[in-house]
């Protein structure tokens, strides 16, 4: 199930702040999507969620618009996890992770047999088990971000959509984050994720995509598009190359671009 992105442009109050967008994300693949600050990254991750409507250009997933898919059906397919995502009621874990199954569920129906299971399986793969008795506002912010991606997980999405997953985990937590997007990416999921960090999306990614200013500046294998040339025209530095030790190139900043 292919999700695609046609000649978008959105705005926000009067801005333009996407132009022209078309990419297409593969399942079973990690896409990384960077850029500066402000370059669009979180507009068009939301967008791809159906969370912005664009002025111009579709979402399409699987060649269906996704403005025709219903608000279910979406739910069911496309599991979003916002950037600075919080938690304004004090409830129990489980029962946070337990509300990524609502669009699976009829109304009225209690949990199934299926929900539970999705439910452990989201526990186990976020490393929160330990977690499912306690209460949302005992946690850390790092473990809460870890329930919320937990949550997500629960629905067993198609696609995972996840806006700067990374950002309140430490370094463990990180690389084990990375690791657990590449097994599910490896179990047929799509994950796209919004970065910062060039090396940690050149160890995880396997396709990226820069945004400058609300455009594409490069799409591709993440070999191609962590480049010299690319990361100068998306952010303004330079970097130094450096092999690791499976012989993924990583893109090591080394200063701003004269
Ligand atoms: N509600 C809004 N009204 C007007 N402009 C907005 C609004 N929200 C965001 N913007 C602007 O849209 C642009 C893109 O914002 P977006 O959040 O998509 O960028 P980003 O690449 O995710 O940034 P960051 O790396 O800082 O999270 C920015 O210039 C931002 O100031």
């Amino acid at each position: 199930m292919d999700l695609s992105v046609t000649d978008l442009s959105v705005s926000l109050g009067h801005r333009r702040v996407l132009d022209s967008v078309t990419a297409e994300f593969r399942p079973a693949r990690v896409t990384a999507i960077l850029g500066a600050n402000g370059s669009g990254k979180s507009t068009l991750i939301r967008t791809m969620a159906g969370l912005l409507d664009p002025d111009r250009g579709h979402v399409r997933l699987d060649r269906r618009y996704l403005n025709r898919i219903s608000v279910r059906e979406r739910a069911q397919l496309l599991g979003y996890l916002p950037q600075d995502a919080s938690v304004h009621w004090n409830v129990g874990v489980r029962e946070v992770v337990a509300l990524g199954r609502l669009p699976h569920r009829s109304p009225f129906a209690g949990p199934s047999q299926a929900d539970a299971m999705a439910i452990g399986a989201a526990l186990a793969a976020t490393n929160t088990n330990h977690l499912a008795e306690r209460d949302m506002h005992a946690l850390s912010g790092g473990e809460r971000a870890r329930v919320l991606l937990a949550r997500v997980l629960a629905g067993e999405p198609q696609w995972l959509l996840a806006d700067e997953p990374l950002a309140s985990l430490d370094p463990v937590h990180q690389l084990g984050l990375l690791d657990q997007l590449r097994t599910l990416a490896a179990g047929g999921m799509g994950v796209v994720i919004v970065l910062h960090d060039l090396i940690q999306a050149a160890r995880a990614a396997d396709d990226v995509l820069l945004l400058k200013g609300g455009r594409v500046v490069a799409f591709g294998p993440a070999r191609e598009a962590l480049a010299h040339q690319p990361l100068r025209d998306a952010f303004g530095v330079e970097v130094m190359v450096v092999p690791d030790e499976q012989g993924r190139l990583l893109p090591v900043p080394i200063g701003l671009s004269a």
